[in-house]
Order: C-alpha cells, then sequence, then structure tokens
C-alpha cells in the first residue's frame, strides 16, 4: 500500500495520544518483527495495527522490511517518539569549512604520479626520495609511508603519494578523496603513450586534476620527445612546446637530468592552483594514506594533513578509528613533534587500523571523538541490518512473485529447482527444461544448483509451488521425508531424457483441458406447454426427436439460427406424463431445463457428450 494512504489511515485513527516512551532510532530499514521488539509489543499486536492501518496480509509478515516513514508512523501508532537517524549526526565529526581567506597559508602541492608499466614510476620516485635523504639535516634511511615531501632548494616542498600509482589514486578517488593536487603523468620517450597512459590521463582528466609530463628515458637511444608530443596530441594533451598549457619536462631516472626542472614544473602548477589552508587555530584534517601493524609500534598510519596542524597528544578519528597520538615520523624517519599541512606523517596511537582513504578529522577531546566513533559505528550496524533486510525482504519477494505469478493470464509456468551432481549437468537440465513449453506453458527455473536437496531447497520449492528435480545425487532421508511432509515432489532422475519427459507431462497437465462437443440426440421444439408444479406454473417445451436420443442425464444445448441459446441440463424429461430416462428418434416428448425457460418453438435441443481433445506442447 502506499505511503499516503498509510498515513491517511494513521493520521485518521491515532486520537490525540502523549508519547509516553523514550525515543527510538530507526534505521532505513527495519523488519516487522524487528520494529516490534523495538517498540517493545508483541509482533501479533504489531501486524493487527498495521492491518488496521491499511497494511496487506503480507506486509505485515515477520520479515517484511519496512522502510523508515512507514515504521515512523506505525511507532506513533504505539506513542513512541522516533529519533531521526540524522540527529546521531550532531555527535560525529565533520570538515569544517575554511576560515577567512586572510587566515590561510600557502601549502605544498600533493603529487601523485601515474603511467604506464615499466615507464619509470618508481624509478622516479626513488630518484625524488634519495634527493628527499641527501638535502635532509637527519638523513637516514627511508622508510615507505605511503608518502613523502622532497625539500626544494627554493625553500618550497612537494609532497609526493607514492602507493601504487593507479591503485591509490583510484581507491581514494572514489571514496570522494580527492587527495591529489596534481598528476606526473610519467611516458617513457622511447615507448611514447601506451595503454595505462591513455587511462591515467582519464583518471586525471575525471578528477579535473592538472597533468604535468613527465618524459622518462631520455637518456636511452631511441627516446622520441616529437612522437611523445603528438601521441599526447591525439589524446587531446596540448603540450606547452606547441602551444598548449600542459607542461612537460624531459627526464632521466638514471642521471637524473631534468629532474630537478620537474620539480619547478610542478610548483609552477602548483602557483597556478593557489593551494592554501589554514593552519593555525583550525582542527587538523587530513587523508589516511596507509595503515599497517608495525613491531614495536602498535598500530601506525600515514596521515597526509591537508589543514591545520598535528601534535603529539592530538585526538584524531579517522572513519571507525580513534587514536591519540604518540609519535609522529617522517617518511625519512626523522620524529616529528608538529607537522602541517602538506606533510605526511606516520603517526602511532591507533586503537585500530583505519583504512586508506579514510578522512581524519580532530576532535576536541577523548569524549568527543568516542562519540563520534559511537555514532559512525551505529550508523554501519543500521546499515548492515538494513542491507540484511533488505536482500531478505528481496528473496521474500521473489518467492511470493514466483508462486503467485505461477499462473499469468498469458502462461502458467512450472517452478523449479534444479539440484544436480556437477555443474555442467545442473547447466544441462537447466538448458533443457528452459527450452520446453509453448505460449501457454513454460518452465521457470528458480535454482540450478550443485549438490543434494536441502531443507531450504524444500522450504524453496513449497513457498514457490515449485517441483525439485534431482539429477544424478543421492538425497538424504531427512530431506526426502521432509518434503513428503510437506507435499514437496522431489522428482528424482539419472537420465537426462526421462526428467525432461517428466516436465513436459507436467507442463501438459497444466495445459486447459478443450474439448469437441459428439451429439448423441437432436430435438425441434414444437410447442410449449405450461404446467403446474406445486403452487408455480412453468413452462415445458413439447419436442420431437429427430435423430439419435436424447437421455435423461446428458449435456444439452439449445440452438436457435443456429446459435447455442443454453448450455446447461434437463431438470426433467417426459413422455405423456410419465419421467423417462430415454427417448429415441421419432417419439414426442416434454422437457424442462435447469435454470432455462427461455426457450421458443423451433429450437433446436441437442444432446451431446463431451470428448476431450488430446493435449500435446
Ligand atoms: N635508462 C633509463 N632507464 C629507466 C628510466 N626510468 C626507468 N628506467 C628503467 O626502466 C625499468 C622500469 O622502471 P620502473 O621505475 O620500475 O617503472 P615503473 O613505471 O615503476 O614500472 P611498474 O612499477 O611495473 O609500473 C627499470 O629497469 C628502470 O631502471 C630512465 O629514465 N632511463
Amino acid at each position: 500500500m502506499g505511503l499516503n494512504a498509510v498515513r491517511f489511515y494513521a493520521r485518521h485513527s491515532s486520537k490525540s495520544k502523549k508519547q509516553t516512551r523514550s525515543p527510538i532510532i530507526l534505521p532505513e530499514y527495519i523488519s516487522v518483527s524487528n520494529l516490534a521488539n523495538l517498540l517493545a509489543v508483541r509482533y501479533e499486536a504489531l501486524s493487527k495495527r498495521m492491518l488496521r492501518l491499511g497494511f496487506g496480509q503480507s506486509e505485515t509478515q515477520h520479515n517484511y522490511s519496512l522502510d523508515r516513514d512507514m515504521a515512523t508512523l506505525i511507532s506513533e501508532e504505539f506513542n513512541v517518539p522516533i529519533v531521526s537517524e540524522s540527529s546521531l549526526d550532531k555527535h560525529d565529526l565533520f570538515p569544517q569549512p575554511y576560515p577567512d581567506e586572510k587566515l590561510l597559508k600557502p601549502r605544498p602541492p600533493i603529487v601523485t604520479i601515474m603511467g604506464h608499466v615499466d615507464h619509470g614510476k618508481t624509478s622516479l620516485l626513488d630518484y625524488l626520495r634519495n634527493s628527499s635523504i641527501v638535502s635532509q639535516e637527519h638523513g637516514g634511511i627511508t622508510q615507505h609511508i605511503g608518502a613523502f615531501s622532497v625539500p626544494l632548494k627554493s625553500g618550497k616542498r612537494i609532497t609526493f603519494i607514492d602507493t601504487p600509482g593507479h591503485a591509490a589514486f583510484l581507491s581514494m578517488r572514489e571514496r570522494g578523496a580527492l587527495i591529489t593536487d596534481i598528476v606526473v603523468l610519467v611516458v617513457a620517450a622511447t615507448e611514447s603513450v601506451m595503454p595505462q597512459t591513455i587511462e591515467a590521463i582519464n583518471h586525471a582528466r575525471k578528477a579535473k586534476v592538472p597533468i604535468v609530463v613527465a618524459m622518462s628515458k631520455t637518456d636511452l637511444p631511441g627516446a622520441d620527445i616529437d612522437k611523445v608530443t603528438n601521441d599526447l596530441l591525439a589524446q587531446n594533451v596540448e603540450l606547452e612546446s606547441i602551444g598548449g598549457d600542459v607542461q612537460a619536462v624531459p627526464i632521466s631516472n638514471v642521471t637524473g637530468e631534468g629532474i630537478s626542472e620537474l620539480e619547478d614544473a610542478i610548483i609552477a602548477q602548483a602557483d597556478m592552483l593557489n593551494l592554501k589552508s589554514p593552519v593555525l587555530n583550525f582542527p587538523c584534517q587530513g587523508w589516511i594514506i596507509e595503515a599497517n601493524m608495525k613491531k614495536g609500534c602498535g598500530n601506525v598510519a600515514t596521515v597526509l594533513i591537508r589543514e591545520g596542524q598535528l601534535k603529539i597528544g592530538s585526538i584524531l578519528v579517522a572513519g571507525t578509528s580513534l587514536c591519540k597520538v604518540k609519535g609522529m615520523s617522517s617518511a625519512q624517519g626523522v620524529p616529528q613533534k608538529v607537522a602541517g599541512p602538506g606533510s605526511a606523517v606516520e603517526v602511532m596511537g591507533w586503537k585500530t587500523l583505519p583504512e586508506a582513504g579514510d578522512q581524519v578529522l580532530q576532535a576536541k577531546n577523548i569524549e568527543i571523538a568516542r562519540k563520534a566513533v559511537d555514532v559512525r559505528e551505529t550508523r554501519i550496524a543500521m546499515k548492515s541490518q538494513a542491507d540484511i533486510l533488505v536482500k531478505r525482504n528481496e528473496s521474500l519477494e521473489q518467492i511470493q512473485d514466483s508462486s503467485t505469478t505461477t499462473e499469468t493470464e498469458t502462461k502458467r509456468l512450472l517452478n523449479c529447482i534444479i539440484k544436480a551432481d556437477v555443474s555442467g549437468s545442473a547447466e544441462a537440465v537447466s538448458h533443457m527444461l528452459e527450452n520446453l513449453g509453448n505460449d501457454k506453458v513454460g518452465v521457470r527455473i528458480l535454482e540450478a544448483a550443485v549438490g543434494p536437496v536441502t531443507e531450504f531447497d524444500v522450504s524453496r520449492a513449497e513457498a514457490a509451488n515449485a517441483v525439485i528435480y534431482s539429477f544424478n545425487l543421492k538425497n538424504e532421508k531427512d530431506v526426502i521425508f521432509l518434503a513428503e511432509q510437506h507435499k514437496v515432489m522431489i522428482a528424482d532422475f539419472n537420465i537426462i531424457y526421462k526428467l525432461v519427459d517428466d516436465a513436459t507431462e507436467r507442463l501438459i497437465s497444466m495445459l486447459d483441458i478443450e474439448y469437441d462437443k459428439k451429439i448423441l440426440g437432436e430435438a425441434e421444439i414444437r410447442a410449449i406447454f405450461p404446467i403446474t408444479v406445486g403452487k408455480k406454473t412453468m413452462n415445458v417445451a413439447g419436442c420431437r426427436i429427430s435423430n439419435g436420443s436424447i437421455q435423461r442425464n446428458n449435456l444439452i444445448q439449445t440452438l436457435r439460427n443456429d446459435e447455442v441459446v443454453y448450455d446447461g441440463k434437463l431438470s426433467s424429461l417426459k413422455v405423456v406424463k410419465k419421467d423417462i430416462d430415454e427417448v429415441t428418434k421419432g417419439n414426442d416428448c416434454g422437457m424442462a431445463f435447469e435454470d432455462y425457460t427461455d426457450f421458443s418453438v423451433g429450437d433446436i435441443v441437442q444432446a451431446y457428450e463431451k470428448i476431450p481433445r488430446p493435449r500435446y506442447l
């Protein structure tokens, strides 16, 4: 039933009621029996009330899932106030809008390197990472934390994400985490544009992230910059050298030639983007780049900071993970006390492992963080409950659908569940059954699966009025017994054509029986006599038998101008005043018909027998 109708009934049925119960939170979907639990009423009481509200019988079943609007209306009927799920939001954490432009400070660009396999992404990242160590005071061994920053001579910095290009970029973009400001597209000048180059271009374009091209392997013979330029043009990437707006820098990851120019190009692009973030007096916000368990450190996660400053002791929430920052270190292994926008730091202190792509938000204190985690967990639980309910409803509907639509106006369907020894035979059986039938009857396969018939198959078959075809299987006695109890047919076969014959017979038996009429005798109505039976007067047809004979119990039809005007039975057959069983050709008799007196002189009365026509597909 429609929501408006329910609303109408609810409005008109509820007297002014005072809400007395403590409020409940309704998920997006809830089953009828779960709603009964939540409302603390018996299922029977709830379904009764629902029927009164105008819900259909099927909508009051235990497993039927109600959407939040419906459940709210019903709950109101029981005086139970509802707290909307959105009220959970007030305990959650959300990214803060940027303050006044004047309070924003320039931040380093965040760069992802993408490109075709073997074109030099890793080599470029290695070169950049090594150069970052060399130029660091506390130089040491770099640790892989998923991102690192390269300080430049100019004092500026670039942060590179160094998880495998495509995967990281895509998974984060899918989660709505647009972390990257610029894509460096590595194209080997020896090979030029390749399929993954095009893919990377498309990803960057979709995400509206500008590209800087790094033409690698220019130290090798065969490097052809013009070809790369033209091939990129064919992909609508117009390089500056031919008047476009995309910067391209020839580099060698082996000699390091061109790499500082590439850094300059990235900075120039970043300047155009005018990347700025709030730093002071703003909660720290960022993204999880990687997370793992580290021996001696517990759960660690790399946080790429976009806004604010992260400090030891800060409280963070990412997804449903909570962290009181115990320690931080850079990709160069340098411990950090404070990290600002554009920095990637490995953070210790996570209670549980967050996921790459989770947004990181700072909470003012641990209570606020805990509440946020709580509401997020509640939301996830509600979502998964809703998903389960929706799935359950779908399968319920499917079963109901299959049982109710077994007989459609146009075609009757034999519902079948096929169980077979191997998938090949399950497929073969379903293929053959699917092809059976005609425009009036056919087979609907609810399931074709491998393995013996289960209790679930039996209950499903019962609900859907289906036959279970079991092919080449030994079924358990318990299941066979259960099927017998529930009058479910398990048709067992080892030979496929016998199975097909069985299904064919079942289909044939579903066809309507059509009959031919064999005329046994014929009479003409020659006069109409009124007779008195008790206090009633009724008309009787005076007939003469012109052909064959007419018996008292024969099926009778009356024809007028060759059209059947009556089809039924005699209520009496008399010769003179005597009841008689049969009158033969040439004799006169009086006939009265069951519920029919509208006959006329000249009508033809025929006695007939119904002969069923043979049925076949
Ligand atoms: N001569 C030369 N060799 C390079 C250059 N860049 C990369 N190589 C070599 O090319 C091969 C592939 O380089 P990688 O950096 O592993 O390429 P990749 O794009 O990271 O490859 P995947 O990770 O497999 O996608 C390696 O043998 C590198 O040494 C370059 O600029 N010049």
